[in-house]
């Protein structure tokens, strides 16, 4: 078993290469009758090695789509147009479905909501974490559920020895949740994404269970992609952030510069909503009875854009690059 973790460093990989790189992405859902979706449309995204990376936008805009891609779960009717996604240097395309599911338990981990339908109600805890370590480390039955116990004193699980062997059915939603968390992380995988993975939990719940994955995961110096519709939790938990709109990435920034000068009028759409400046939502909301006709070949975001120029409407924007670790997808960016 231990054979599986050694597919990974593949011969084309150098230690220049980063950790994932997606690069002009399509993704679409087939329907019977009705045009496709394309939910994603030409993504371009970069992670490093030890960066916490936060996906933000409204519903609907591709965020679960493009961490199922990284994946390799587009699920039917998805799939890829275009575009290649590469992990340590390896396109996952070119690899074979050991190599990928190896990948995947080993080194890609994905937390999401709704930890009971996760679980498997007839496996007790303790086997569930074993099972992952056993099947992906190669560790024996007494170890593995020494590496079970291990983790669920990590995800601070209270009376932990007893919880071993208590089955899903007993636990609260958020022990249930920080079980996920121990079995996504019981291998230490490079790469971590969590989908939206406390949203079901209350407010002081989430917090610490957002606390304690970051945790984890700069302890054992991984990398995270953090999707969540509150831009406030990128603000705590992220060293950069990238805002995707209708598919398409309109704004990459650090987290100290996206909130101190944010420069796509989406983001700063976003920020308003936040906010608690009446004078502020207000500026930079486009109320929906307001909202203009679809932009056609122009900016996505043109229809609901309070700076929309006729340009917007007619020539479709790059993202453009605004020095380091910076870029932004707007013809009449703000403050540039
Ligand atoms: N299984 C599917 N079948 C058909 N269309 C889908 C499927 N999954 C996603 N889509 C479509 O793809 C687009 C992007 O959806 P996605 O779930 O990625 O958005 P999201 O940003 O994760 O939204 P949310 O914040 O609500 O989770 C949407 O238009 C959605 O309807
Ligand atoms: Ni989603």
């Amino acid at each position: 078993m231990q054979s599986q973790a050694d597919l990974m460093p593949p011969s084309s990989a150098s230690p220049s290469d980063p950790l994932l790189r997606v690069e002009g992405l399509h993704v679409s859902f087939r329907h019977p009758v009705d045009p496709p979706t394309e939910a994603l449309r030409g993504i371009d995204l970069t992670i490093e090695r030890g960066e916490m990376v936060g996906l933000v936008g409204e519903s609907g805009a591709g965020k679960t789509t493009l961490a199922r891609a990284i994946m390799g779960l587009v699920p039917q009717p998805g799939r890829i147009d275009a575009g290649t996604i590469s992990f340590r240097g390896q396109v996952m395309a070119d690899l074979g479905d050991d190599a990928l599911r190896a990948i995947r338990g080993r080194n890609l981990a994905m937390v999401i909501p709704n930890p009971r339908s996760e679980l498997n109600p007839v496996l007790t805890v303790g086997e569930q974490i074993g099972n992952v370590v056993r099947h992906h480390l190669g560790l024996g039955r007494s170890a593995a559920r020494a590496a079970a116990l291990d983790m669920l004193k990590a995800v601070s699980i209270p009376d932990p020895a007893r919880r071993l062997d208590a089955y899903p059915h007993e636990l609260s939603g958020g022990m249930a949740q920080r079980v996920v968390i121990a079995i996504a992380l019981a291998c230490s995988p490079a790469f971590v994404i969590s989908d939206d993975a406390t949203s079901g939990l209350d407010v002081t719940v989430q917090a610490q269970i957002l606390d304690l994955l970051r945790t984890l995961i700069r302890a054992k110096d991984s990398s995270a992609l953090f999707i969540t519709r509150d831009i406030a939790i990128t603000a705590h938990f992220c060293d950069r952030i990238v805002v995707l709109y209708a598919g398409e990435v309109v704004e990459v920034a650090t987290v100290d510069t996206f909130f101190d000068r944010p420069t796509h009028p989406y983001s700063l759409m976003l920020l308003a909503a936040f906010s608690h400046s009446a004078d502020l939502r207000r500026r930079w909301t486009v109320p929906p009875d307001e909202t203009l006709p679809g932009a056609g070949e122009g900016c996505v975001f043109a229809p609901r854009c309070v700076r929309r120029q006729p340009r917007c409407t007619s020539e479709h924007p790059a993202l453009r690059r605004l020095g380091d670790a910076r870029a932004v997808r707007c013809h009449f960016p703000v403050g540039i």
